[in-house]
C-alpha cells in the first residue's frame, strides 16, 4: 500500500521496502478526518476589561507603581478585549497571598488549582461536544489532550476521561506545556489518529486556567504585564472521525493536511518557563512582526494547491494572540476586515485563552457562516486555515475544506 500523505522524496524512497500487498491488521479510514462537534466552557467568574487595571492593582498591593498601572490601562485599552473568564477571584487569590506577588514562591497551589481545575474546564467543553454530536461516549476510541496550565503525573487527559466515564480502554496522548499553538497540534493528531484507524472517534480538547501565570505586575517584566492583560481562562473539545455515518454523523470540516514551522530568526519570541514562582512568560514585542513577515511564504503553497488565487478566497480561524498579531497579518496579506472577525470577536469576548483559543475560533467561524446564512460553514469559503502559534517561535496549521451549511449540525 502507498504511504499516505507524505512529501514526494520521502515516499519515492520508503515506497519498495513497503510490499503492495502487505495486510493491515487495522484497516486505515477511506476519507479525510472532519470535524464531527465542538464545544466550550469557561468559568462562570467574569472580569471586565475597563475595570480590570483597578482589581490588578489592588489585589496584588501594587498602587504604589501609578506609572506602571497607566502604562497597564493602556495596554488593557489597546488589547481587543472587552472581558474575561478567570477561576481564580478575589477570595481566592486573598487565600493565596504567594500569588498577588510577582516571584513569590507559590507553584504548590497554583499546581493545585491546575491540577483541579484544567479537567473539570475539560470535562464541561467536553460533554457539550459529545451532546451535539449524539452518540454515546462509549464510541470515543482516543483522547488528544493539551494544557500549558501546569503538569501532573497521570496526566490532565486521564482526570478528563475519569470525569467524563469514558471506557478505560480509551487511547490517551497528552500534551502539556507547548502553549497557543497546541490548538492546531491536538488536531493534527487527532486527525493522524482518525486516519489510520477506521472508526476511530477521537476526542481532542485544550484546557487552560490562568492561575499558572497571575502574578503581580512588575517594571523590569513588561512583556509579563502584557501577558496579564491577555490571558483568559477556558476549555474547548472537538470530535474528530474519518468516514461519517450518513443520517447519524453531521461532519462540518474535512481536514486535509497539516503544517508545522519553526520561524527563522525567532529564538526566545515566546517563551514560558515553570518556576517556583509559577509559569513565567516572556514575550518580545516583535512577535507580531515575526508571524508576519513568514506567514505568507509557510502558506503560499497549499494556498495555489486548493486554487486559491487571493487569500480572501480562504476562510481563517486564526489565534488571536492579540491584536497587532490579526492586525499586522491582515494587512500583509490585504485582506477584508470580515476575514479575521471570528478571531476578533472571541479575543474581545474570552482573551488569550492560550491552546484552546483557536478552537473557539473555529466554533465561532461556524456559528457566523450560519448566522449570516452563508452557503458553507467556511463563511462561504470552502477551504480555510486554522493557525495556532507560540513558543518556537512555531506557527501550527490545518488546512480545512468547510462542508455545506445545510447538511451539518446547528451552533452549539
Ligand atoms: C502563549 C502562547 O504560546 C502564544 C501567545 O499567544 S503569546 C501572546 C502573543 N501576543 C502578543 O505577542 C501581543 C501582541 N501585541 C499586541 O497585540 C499589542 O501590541 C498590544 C495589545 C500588547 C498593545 O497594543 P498596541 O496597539 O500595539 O499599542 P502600543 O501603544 O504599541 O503598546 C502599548 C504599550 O505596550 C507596550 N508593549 C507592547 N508589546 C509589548 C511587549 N511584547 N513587551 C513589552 N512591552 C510591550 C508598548 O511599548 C506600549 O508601551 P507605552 O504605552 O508605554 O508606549
Amino acid at each position: 500500500m502507498a504511504p499516505q500523505a507524505v512529501d514526494a522524496a520521502v515516499a519515492a524512497e520508503i515506497a519498495p521496502a513497503v510490499p503492495a500487498s502487505r495486510p493491515r491488521l487495522i484497516p486505515q479510514a477511506d476519507g479525510p478526518a472532519t470535524v464531527l462537534a465542538m464545544g466550550k466552557a469557561v468559568p462562570s467568574n467574569v472580569f471586565e476589561q475597563a475595570t480590570y487595571p483597578d482589581f490588578f492593582f489592588n489585589i496584588t498591593n501594587s498602587n504604589d507603581k501609578p506609572i506602571l498601572k497607566a502604562k497597564f490601562q493602556r495596554i488593557c485599552d489597546k488589547s481587543g478585549i472587552r472581558k474575561r473568564h478567570f477561576y481564580i477571584d478575589q477570595k481566592i487569590l486573598e487565600a493565596n497571598p504567594a500569588m498577588c506577588t510577582y516571584m513569590e514562591p507559590s507553584l504548590d497551589c497554583r499546581q493545585e488549582i491546575a491540577i483541579a481545575q484544567v479537567p473539570k474546564l475539560a470535562k464541561e467543553a467536553a460533554v457539550v461536544a459529545i451532546k451535539e454530536w449524539g452518540r454515546p461516549k462509549s464510541e470515543i476510541t482516543h483522547i488528544v489532550m493539551a494544557t500549558t496550565s501546569g503538569v501532573n503525573m497521570p496526566g490532565a487527559e486521564l482526570a478528563t476521561a475519569k470525569l467524563l466515564g469514558l471506557r478505560p480502554n480509551v487511547r490517551r496522548v497528552m500534551m502539556y506545556q507547548q502553549g497557543c499553538f497546541a490548538g492546531a497540534t491536538v488536531l493534527r493528531v487527532a486527525k493522524d489518529l482518525a486516519e489510520n484507524n477506521a472508526g476511530a472517534r477521537v476526542l481532542a480538547i485544550c484546557s487552560e486556567v490562568t492561575a499558572v501565570t497571575f502574578r503581580a505586575p512588575c517594571e523590569t517584566h513588561i512583556d509579563g504585564l502584557v501577558g496579564s492583560a491577555l490571558f483568559g481562562d477556558g476549555a474547548a473539545a472537538i470530535i474528530v472521525g474519518a468516514d461519517p455515518r450518513p443520517g447519524i454523523e453531521r461532519p462540518m470540516y474535512e481536514m486535509h493536511w497539516a503544517g508545522e514551522m519553526v520561524l527563522p530568526d525567532s529564538d526566545g519570541a515566546i517563551d514560558g518557563h515553570l518556576t517556583e514562582a509559577g509559569l513565567v512568560f516572556h514575550l518580545l514585542k516583535d512577535v507580531p512582526g515575526l508571524i508576519t513577515k513568514n506567514i505568507d511564504g509557510f502558506l503560499k503553497d497549499t494556498k495555489n494547491l486548493v486554487g486559491a488565487s487571493t487569500w480572501n478566497d480562504l476562510f481563517w480561524a486564526v489565534h488571536p494572540g492579540g491584536p497587532a498579531i490579526l492586525d499586522q497579518v491582515e494587512s500583509k496579506l490585504q485582506l477584508e476586515k470580515s476575514r479575521f472577525q471570528a478571531s476578533r470577536d472571541i479575543l474581545s469576548d474570552y482573551g488569550n485563552m492560550s491552546s484552546a483559543s483557536v478552537l473557539f475560533v473555529l466554533n465561532r467561524v461556524r456559528e457566523r457562516s450560519l448566522e449570516q446564512n452563508k452557503s458553507t460553514l467556511g463563511e462561504g469559503k470552502e477551504w480555510g486555515f486554522l493557525i495556532g502559534f507560540g513558543p518556537g517561535l512555531t506557527v501550527e496549521t490545518i488546512l480545512l475544506r468547510a462542508l455545506p451549511t445545510e447538511q451539518t449540525a446547528s451552533s452549539a
